[in-house]
């Protein structure tokens, strides 16, 4: 395959400067080695670690047919609504590294929270299962084998505040095939993570290649700096353009009030409470607010594993639009077909909220968006 450098896949308003150019590349010239390589990006928030790992993905598909990616940053997630800690696979460059695309990942579970602090152990544990399904799938059944049926990862992580070395630390040592570990700092050397492989304990090899670059955004001082974003606004239109699946891509929903009118007016499944379970993750709900609880909220739609060791899976994202307690039915939007639902008998509900621009659209009344609809409990 004729093989382009990184520096051809940058797109309009995405400045990609030599040095990660330099970096990237160095995935792909390394690539002859077996088994796949696997890559992770690490840096502070906002430093730009979600698009070098495009890049770096993109470089990647050069080379082989399909990219691994573990996505690690349940707060401002890449394929998935936020919430979700996900392993997708990729097959196609992505002609614009500033914006990301929905995908179904391969193997997806539901942390449930924006962020890992309030159960880190969960967090490490679902992110090795993930972990462990990429190497039991693609390295060793496939034997690592060099060329298109190799398929290489690449790991996202959260970005690095003080206080969290501990975390990031742990998740190095559980992905044991790292080969490079891409570090990205800013001239603000207080906020960069500590230099060298500070995560390996002194009778531990170093086997990762570390790679270090500077953020690609420079102030008028020519300095490596931070670009701040919006991250609650950027999850809610993660969480609107998950549920806008729910209706045709030709069908005319271009503003927020229009989404929310289209969801108020969609037909929802109907689940009997009978034939789920349901599970509050990171806090406990008295039996009798169980159902107060869940209306009207954003809930995993997950596979119960019938061993306890694993988690259980998710296939995606539904909105509790009402309960009936009367016909013991829960009423559920969601965007995931009824295939894959028709195996969902977990239930989870977590931090993920419906955004409040959805809910405060002028003319419907919150939580249920309109009059009219449906019986609630
Ligand atoms: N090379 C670049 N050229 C132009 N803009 C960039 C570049 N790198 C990052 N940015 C912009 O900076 C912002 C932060 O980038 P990005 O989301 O990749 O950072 P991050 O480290 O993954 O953030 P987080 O810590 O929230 O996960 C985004 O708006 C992004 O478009």
């Amino acid at each position: 395959m004729a093989s382009v450098g990184s520096g051809e896949l940058q797109s309009a308003n995405i400045f990609i400067p030599q040095e990660w150019s330099d970096a990237a590349d160095t995935i792909s010239y390394d690539s002859n080695t077996s088994p796949a390589p696997v890559a992770l990006v690490c840096g502070p928030k906002n430093s730009g670690k979600t698009t070098l790992s495009r890049l770096l993905v993109n470089v990647l598909l050069q080379r082989y047919k399909k990219v691994a990616y573990l996505d690690t940053d349940v707060g401002q997630t890449e394929f998935t609504p936020p919430g979700l800690l996900s392993l997708t696979t990729i097959d196609k460059i992505t002609s614009d590294l500033s914006i990301p695309c929905l995908k179904t990942p391969e193997r997806c579970f539901f942390f449930g929270d924006i962020s890992s602090k309030r159960d880190p152990k969960t967090y490490l544990a679902c992110i090795f299962a993930l972990y462990d399904h990429y190497r039991k799938t693609y390295l060793l059944s496939i034997g690592g084998s060099p060329g298109n049926a190799a398929v290489p990862l690449v790991i996202n992580t959260t970005g690095w505040v003080k206080g969290k070395l501990y975390l990031l630390s742990n998740l190095f040592r559980l992905v044991w095939s790292l080969f490079f570990i891409y570090r990205i700092c800013i001239s603000a050397v207080s906020k960069n993570l500590p230099a060298g492989a500070f995560w390996l304990d002194d009778d531990n090899g170093a086997v990762a290649t570390l790679i270090e670059v500077n953020s690609a955004r420079q102030d008028s001082f020519n300095r490596s700096v931070l670009v701040q974003k919006d991250a609650r606004l950027l999850r809610d239109l993660r969480v609107m353009a998950y549920f806008r699946q729910c209706f045709p891509s030709d069908m005319k929903i271009t503003t927020i009030k229009e989404l929310s009118r289209a969801l108020a007016a969609h037909p929802p499944y109907e689940i009997l409470i009978s034939s789920i379970k349901i599970k509050h993750l990171h806090c406990e709900v008295p039996k009798s607010e169980v159902f107060y609880s869940l209306n009207a909220t954003i809930v995993g739609l997950a596979v119960d594993s019938e061993d306890s060791e694993n988690f259980p899976d998710c296939v995606g994202l539904g909105i509790v639009r009402a309960i009936d307690t009367f016909k013991h039915v829960l009423y559920v939007i969601t965007p995931v077909p009824k295939s894959s639902l028709q195996k969902v008998d977990l239930l989870l509900q977590g931090f993920i909220e419906i955004p409040t621009c959805l809910l405060q659209v002028q003319g419907c009344t919150s939580p249920y968006m309109s009059a009219d609809v449906l019986p609630s409990a």
